[in-house]
């Protein structure tokens, strides 16, 4: 394979990639070209809020072609277009053939929860100390034990053992914190999700790790459980008080995530009324909130 590497303004990276994919690109994607300079600008905003930019000032446009030939044929025919002015051609490069898969692969090694709960790829064994597994591959839906606010719930959940419970999972994602809640012994687990892919994500994971989890859209949730979970975001988490307190029975526990440290006042704030939340574990600038109700 060969990639067309081209230099586009900010403006022009949209209408530049766009007529890459009509030239039969097999993939173009995007690269700060400033990366790693003094010019380097970054883009970021809140979780959950659309970033203060929408591109660098300079991209690296990269188109990957199946042959030489038609890389240089688009080259040749985007340099007249109106909107390639001030754009230019870097260079055409052969890419060495790799395999694609392996590679994905080993950028997801097995996460460790605790020394004997890990998640694991399904291309890994499971390390000889874990005694829970969850086996979970990267797809579309949030939730691969990756990412500090689902470990430190999965935490929670194995630090607690949800055992006969009745435990709610309102955001679920892939399912992996129904699915924790399931390997630790709950008697039943409702997950619930905004996100249809999400649904049914959790209800092929749940499968693929034996376990039962009864999984839907929001309104599917009912009555009261033992343990809510929600690992969402503080904006949501805060809209959802009421009814998340709601779902908590007495006597039971409310696992709050997707939170940041410095947003911890504002959420106890905002769950004042039904409970107390206390911040119970902290990772990489994450809280995880709970309440004993
Ligand atoms: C950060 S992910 C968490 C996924 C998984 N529970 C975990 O801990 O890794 C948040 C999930 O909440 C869902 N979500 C966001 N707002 C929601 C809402 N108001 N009601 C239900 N689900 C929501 C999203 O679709 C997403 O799948």
């Amino acid at each position: 394979m060969f990639e067309l590497r081209l230099l586009c303004p900010e403006e022009r990276v949209e209408p530049v990639s766009d007529a890459l994919e009509a030239l039969d690109a097999l993939s173009v994607s995007v690269e700060d070209a400033d990366a790693q300079t003094p010019a380097e600008q970054a883009l970021f905003g809140e979780p959950g809020m659309p970033p203060p930019r929408e591109g660098w000032q300079r991209s690296v446009v990269v188109a990957l072609f199946s042959g030489e030939a038609q890389a240089q044929e688009a080259a040749q025919l985007l340099a007249p277009q109106d909107f390639f002015a001030d754009c230019r051609v870097l260079g055409i490069q052969a890419v060495p053939d790799q395999d694609w898969v392996r590679l994905t692969q080993s950028q997801f090694e097995p996460v460790e929860i605790t020394p004997s709960f890990w998640i694991v790829p399904t291309w890994h064994e499971p390390p000889a100390q874990a005694r829970e597994v969850i086996r979970l591959d990267p797809g579309l839906a949030f939730g691969t034990g990756t990412h500090p606010t689902t470990r430190m719930c999965l935490r929670w959940i194995a630090n607690h053992a949800p055992r006969g419970q009745r435990v709610l999972d309102y955001g679920c994602g892939s399912g992996i914190l129904a699915i924790g809640a399931a390997k630790f012994g709950a008697a039943s687990v409702d997950a619930v999700d905004i996100d249809e892919a999400a649904v049914r994500s959790t209800e092929d994971n749940a499968r693929a790790n034996g376990v039962t989890v009864a999984a839907g859209l929001p309104d599917m949730a009912s009555g009261q459980y033992e343990t809510v979970l929600a690992n969402i975001l503080a904006t949501p988490l805060k809209v959802l008080a009421p009814l998340l307190r709601g779902h908590v029975q007495a006597g039971g526990h409310l696992v709050l995530a997707g939170i940041l440290s410095r947003q911890a006042d504002e959420l106890k704030a905002a769950y004042a009324p039904y409970c107390q939340l206390q911040v119970s574990d902290e990772e990489d600038g994450w809280i995880l909130m709970t309440a004993a109700v």
